[in-house]
């Protein structure tokens, strides 16, 4: 059963709460269990700066989802989070929840791409991607460790507890 990570977004509404309920969410989704996530870091908004921080973090669940219908259920918890679809792009958001990687999958359709396209180059993806598993390697072989050393860790801030 594929292995999925999941990119946890949010910077409205008590951006801690929003993670923490939509990790919640992720563990009682059908047929899918939540096997870990990372700690939660705080980091400033990449794209425009007039947005408060982000709270970032990653999951990793097992499924027998298939990729679209996980999407759909992704998508369903972030409207249930209040998130307002047709949102400023790169705007400040309730929540994001995005599709890193399913399995050793690569998908390219217009609704979904996995790898997730901006992953390689998001120190608030790879460093909470790499507290869940150091040694991942990206289905095109690349190691994470690489996609790492060339990504600094800009003021990312792991909260603890
Ligand atoms: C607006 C944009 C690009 N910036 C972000 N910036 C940070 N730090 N974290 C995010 O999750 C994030 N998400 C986005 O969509």
């Amino acid at each position: 059963m594929p292995h999925c990570y999941i990119a946890l977004g949010s910077n409205q509404a008590d951006p801690v709460a929003q993670v923490t309920r939509a990790l919640t969410a992720l563990a009682a989704l059908p047929q899918t269990r939540l096997l870990d996530h990372s700690s939660l870091y705080r980091s400033a908004p990449l794209g425009p700066q007039d947005q408060p921080a982000f709270i970032n973090a990653v999951a990793l669940l097992e499924t027998e989802l298939e990729p679209e219908s996980l999407l759909d259920a992704l998508q369903d918890i972030e409207l249930q989070a209040g998130r307002v679809r047709k949102a400023e792009r790169w705007g400040p958001r309730v929540l994001d929840l995005d599709i890193l990687l399913y399995g050793d999958t690569q998908i390219d359709t217009p609704r979904l791409q996995v790898p997730h396209y901006h992953m390689h180059a998001r120190s608030f993806v790879l460093y909470p991607l790499a507290e869940l598993t150091a040694d991942l390697i990206m289905p095109d072989g690349t190691p994470l460790q690489f996609l790492l050393q060339r990504c600094p860790d800009a003021g990312l801030e792991r909260l603890c507890g």
